[in-house]
């Protein structure tokens, strides 16, 4: 039997319906189903369900007001075959030991389809950052810093931002990093202040490649971007950059929503007025509109363009018979469940995933990593210039393979990361 038909049997039988679907769950069911797709070792894509190690630490945290609190901290190291560990540092309260492994699996992929020299990782703690004061989301960072320390390393693994955290979070994480190093160690994260090597552009980068991608999505299928409707859900880095960028492109913006629910529209939102997360944590359901509508409601909008770019699982068996978008850009990191993009996929929604429309987070940090190793700064220019070339080259190469093999955007991105990262073992000689 060839290898893809053993792989595709494999994906037959692991398919039965789970009763719920965590982000490991659902990373391990697209990486079965994809592995049907290409002629990969049986090994590789076995080794591929598991990361190569967990970091699981405690973090302790003097609050305040004198008391402690100990919080418990992850790092998830995925796959490292490609170049060092790369991927964001999640603060909620939801965050799990699976779900920071199933995220790291998708960084994997996400490197691999931009060509990145990068492997996947993933962590986060489990907290509310709205709980703490600004001296404690400094403290606690600084704590985790220290836990990790032999785990992180600008060759070894590379933190960035997620949700819940930002550019002063890196800086703070690669100053504790660097004083127990004893010297100044910038590359050890990305997404850090400009003053301090971060890059220019680096924090609008997953919105502005979730635009480029929405943008060559409408032209692919033979829409005009000035009357494309959109609803974007969560204004936070991803989501408020996608919109604003988009609203400049030419289209309407009908819908944007916070944790808290959304505002809506029909003529179009001026996404240039309302506040982002950064600038007003929920501050969207406080902006003056026309009308205001549930998350649930938005997911369920009737509008050419669907972007969820808040959390994941948003997107469910429960939910997905009432999604009327015609596409659905993924903003977020596994906004929808396994179960749901059979039912999108049955409905004829065009689904664009994740670890290629929200890429350009990782991308630029890839190009912060550079200037890092290089002691140069980059224009903003230079690197939206270089951004649009990189998520261009890799819409080009999932287009060829969606082309080729006439499978979802999906399987097609699943399909080039494959490729790249079963050649990259086998060259090795890891899987003779
Ligand atoms: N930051 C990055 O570099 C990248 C992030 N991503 C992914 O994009 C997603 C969003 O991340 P990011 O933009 O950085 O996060 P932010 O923290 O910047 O923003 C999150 C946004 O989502 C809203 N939100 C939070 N919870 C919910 C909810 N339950 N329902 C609806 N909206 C909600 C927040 O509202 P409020 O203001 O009310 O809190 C906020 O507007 C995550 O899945 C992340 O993994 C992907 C690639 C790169
Ligand atoms: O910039 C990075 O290294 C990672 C960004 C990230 O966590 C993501 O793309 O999900």
């Amino acid at each position: 039997m060839a290898q893809s038909e053993e792989n595709a049997v494999a994906a037959e039988e692991s398919n039965a319906e789970p009763e719920s679907e965590t982000a490991l769950e659902t990373a391990r069911r697209q990486l079965e189903r994809a592995a049907g797709l290409v002629d990969v070792n049986p090994g590789i894509i076995e080794r591929l369900k598991h990361p190569t190690k967990v970091q699981r630490v405690a973090v302790p945290l003097k609050r305040d007001d004198g008391t402690v609190t100990v919080y418990t901290g992850y790092r998830s190291q995925h796959d490292d075959v490609r170049g060092p560990y790369k991927g964001g540092l999640r603060y909620h309260p939801n965050v799990t030991e699976d779900e920071c492994v199933g995220l790291s699996m998708w960084m994997t992929w996400k490197c691999a389809v931009m060509d990145l020299p990068f492997g996947g990782g993933k962590g986060g703690i489990v907290v509310d950052p709205k709980d703490l004061s600004l001296g404690e989301k400094e403290r606690l960072t600084r704590r985790f810093a220290e836990e990790v320390r032999d785990f992180v390393g600008p060759e070894k693994d590379i933190p960035a931002p997620d949700m819940g955290t930002d550019a002063q979070t890196m800086a703070w994480f690669m100053d504790a990093y660097s004083m127990q190093e004893g010297e100044t160690q910038p590359g050890v994260v990305t997404g850090k202040p400009p003053v301090l090597g971060g890059s220019y552009g680096r924090a609008a980068a997953p919105g502005r490649s979730v635009a480029i991608i929405a943008r060559e999505v409408i032209d692919h299928y033979e829409m005009d971007i000035e009357e494309t409707t959109v609803a974007v859900q969560g204004f936070g880095s991803v989501g408020a950059n996608a919109a604003r960028i988009l609203d400049d492109y030419g289209a309407t913006i009908v819908a944007v929503s916070d944790v808290n629910g959304g505002i809506y529209d029909p003529d179009g939102l001026d996404t240039h007025a309302v506040p982002t997360h950064e600038e007003q944590p929920e501050g969207v359901m406080k902006y003056d509109s026309p009308a205001k509508i549930s998350n649930e409601d938005l997911l369920e909008l009737d509008v050419d363009v669907l972007i969820p770019a808040a959390i994941g699982d948003v997107i469910t068996a429960e939910n997905a018979e009432d999604v009327r978008a015609d596409i659905v850009i993924e903003g977020a990191n596994g906004p929808t469940t396994f179960a749901a993009a059979e039912i999108l996929e049955s409905n004829d929604v065009a689904v664009v995933p994740d670890i290629l429309a929200n890429a350009g987070g990782v991308t630029v940090s890839y190009f912060e990593w550079l200037q890092n190793i290089n002691r140069r700064s980059w224009s903003l220019k230079r690197v939206n210039d270089e951004l649009e070339t990189a998520m261009l080259r890799a819409w080009d190469d999932v287009s060829d393979a969606k082309a080729e093999f006439d499978v979802t955007w999906r399987d097609a991105a699943y399909v080039v990361a494959l490729s790249r990262i079963a050649e990259a073992k086998e060259s090795r000689g890891l899987w003779p």
